[in-house]
């Protein structure tokens, strides 16, 4: 049958680290619970069997009522502590495979390199820990038993029923292959517009949050209706995908259903024309059988249509396993059993190869050296690889060719911690939580006091701002930092990396987006942050980097120059390109 819900049970067992004993347990409880549901109605029918073979001896029939009810309490007693040791181990089993389960993801999650972190929208890991993980732990509490019993118990039934009579024991089961095929065979489509409808409300939640954040601009440049335009064509692409998951998921449902109880018409045809051909004297044990194939029947079919109900549920919960699943197979990276010191803060690159995938190399064969206290300047085109070079130089991943050393150690050898205590960062995008002012800054150094956190934001020309605030320090500033502006948020992450005082400092991209004013200041703080320390900028304002001892020019990957400001200049290629578009560009916007 459907193989994936037990590949995913024994896959989240092993992933959990936790024993199944328990849960394997409760869940064979459970199962014999249900299958002893069908006892009393084989017991009733071998005591009728019984009177009618005796033929009206009373002393046979008072001590056969006796073993009935004998046989009765001794099944609702074993089906009493089968539901209680069920109930129990299967809920306490699952619920702790579960929470190991939890542990290790968040573990993993933990150890995930920061380049795969950032590739996970916001929130997008918050669901995959909550709603995804409910998901699964459905299965292990509710769902795995339904499913379970409405195979097993069928299955037993049919083994009874084909004891009792073949004929219509398979007469009976008729259209199932049928059902079944039809069943296995919409899967697939199910799957692919399932996928299709979660892709298309992905990419509407990204519009809409587009569209929302930028509402002003739109309106302000009359753009507002065609982004309206947009985001309809979007609702009825979703539409249209809802409507192909209801028809791909309910529609086999229900032919699955109408094609398995044609079996029962089959069924109830030969029934009748074995009820015609009886004789009435010599039939009544036939009888008897007859209307216990009926009954049992009956108790047959009930699971069997509900089987694919389960299933149709059940793969909604295989697409969450297996996003998890793809969490769980990211690599961590490689941690040193004990970590290098670097001997000094130069920084060197060397044959260094990366590519995000292994089909396109985004680097290729980089080699250059920041020698300590110098300050290296990163410039070329949009999707030269500025970023991607500046995430290997913070080890977000690792290259999958060359290497890239500090202190004359390769950063694998530092291990992360070594690493973070020597490198700042201050990014384009600057990651702040939600708490206060102060708790922000003072995570660049835990133990930092009141009066060094206040002056790292003189230095970084923050404090004024936030003296401004009704609690000053003490203000929370909200998840990610909303209630500040671009400009004061890139401000703070400066103050940070000064009070954390760390020798290396990595830029990316810090003046972008911002007013000249905010630009001034913020340049300001950055000048005081450089001082004696080995820097690597991306700049895309090359008037900044004029003073930079070196400057790497990237094209495609590759380092296409190299050189001091005024030695790029002097000859022809990239560099100069870029410079004269820029000057271009300031000459007609100053005479704008
Ligand atoms: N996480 C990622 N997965 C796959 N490809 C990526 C990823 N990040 C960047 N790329 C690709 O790598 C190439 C280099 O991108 P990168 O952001 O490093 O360039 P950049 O020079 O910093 O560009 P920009 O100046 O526009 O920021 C681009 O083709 C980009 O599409």
């Amino acid at each position: 049958m459907d193989s994936s819900i037990f590949r995913i049970i024994v896959r989240v067992i092993h992933s959990s680290g936790r024993s199944p004993g328990l849960f394997l347990s409760g869940l064979s409880w459970r199962i014999l619970e249900r299958i002893l549901d069908l006892l009393p109605l084989l017991a009733v029918f071998f005591w009728l069997q019984n009177i009618l073979l005796s033929k009206g001896d009373n002393d046979e029939a008072e001590a056969s009522i006796l073993w009935l009810a004998g046989t009765l309490l001794l099944i609702f007693l074993i089906q009493l502590v089968a539901a209680w040791k069920g109930q129990r181990n299967s809920f306490l089993g699952g619920y702790r495979i579960m929470a190991g389960y939890r542990e290790q993801l968040l573990d993993r999650v933990h150890q995930l390199p920061l380049g795969v972190l950032a590739e996970y929208r916001t929130g997008q890991l918050a669901d995959m820990m909550t709603d995804d993980i409910q998901r699964i732990e459905n299965i292990f509490t509710h769902q795995v038993v339904e499913l379970l019993t409405s195979l097993l118990v069928p299955l037993l039934l049919f083994i009874a029923l084909l004891w009792v009579d073949w004929h219509l024991a398979i007469g009976l089961m008729a259209g199932f292959p049928l059902a079944l095929l039809f069943l296995q065979l919409s899967r697939n489509l199910f799957i692919r517009v399932s996928q299709a409808k979660q892709d298309a409300l992905r990419y509407t939640s990204g519009m809409v949050v587009e569209y929302v954040t930028g509402l002003r601009t739109f309106r302000l440049f009359n753009k507002a209706g065609v982004w309206l335009k947009r985001l309809y064509l979007q609702f009825d692409h979703i539409t249209r995908t809802s409507i192909g998951v209801e028809i791909w998921g309910a529609g086999p449902v229900v032919l699955y259903r109408l094609l398995t109880e044609l079996g029962l018409v089959a069924f109830l045809t030969l029934a009748a024309m074995q009820i015609a051909g009886m004789t009435p004297a010599q039939d009544q044990t036939e009888l008897l059988s007859l209307l216990l194939f009926i009954l049992l029947a009956y108790r047959m079919l009930g699971p069997l249509l509900e089987m694919a109900e389960h299933l149709a549920v059940l793969r909604f919960t295989v697409q969450s396993e297996q996003k998890l699943q793809q969490l769980y197979q990211r690599k961590p990276l490689s941690e040193p059993g004990s970590a290098e010191i670097p001997r000094n803060n130069d920084l060197i690159v060397q044959d260094l190869s990366f590519g995000y995938d292994n089909e396109s190399l985004i680097l290729d064969q980089l080699n250059f050296r920041v020698p300590e206290n110098s300050m290296t300047a990163i410039v070329g085109p949009s999707g030269s690889g500025k970023s991607t070079l500046m995430g290997l130089l913070a080890r977000f991943y690792d290259p999958q060719q060359g290497s890239v050393s500090l202190g004359g150690s390769d950063l694998k050898a530092l291990g992360s911690e070594q690493l973070y205590q020597k490198v700042s960062m201050v990014f384009q995008q600057v990651q702040l939580f939600d708490g206060t002012i102060a708790d922000n800054i003072r995570i660049g150094r835990p133990d930092a006091s009141e009066q060094q956190i206040r002056e790292a934001c003189k230095a970084a020309w923050c404090d004024d701002f936030i003296s401004k605030l009704p609690e000053g320090y003490n203000t929370r500033i909200g998840e990610g930092g909303s209630c500040l502006s671009g400009g004061e948020r890139q401000r703070l992450s400066i103050a940070r990396a000064l009070l954390k005082d760390a020798p290396v400092l990595l830029l990316d991209e810090a003046t972008a987006s911002v007013d000249t004013e905010t630009q001034y200041h913020i340049q300001r703080a950055l000048s005081r942050l450089a001082q004696g320390r080995t820097v690597i900028m991306i700049a895309h304002r090359l008037s900044t980097i004029r003073h930079a001892s070196q400057i790497i020019v990237l094209d495609q990957g590759k380092i296409v120059q190299k050189g001091r400001h005024d030695e790029l200049l002097a000859c022809e290629g990239m560099y100069r390109t870029l410079w004269q578009a820029q000057e271009g560009q300031h000459q007609s916007s100053a005479a704008s």
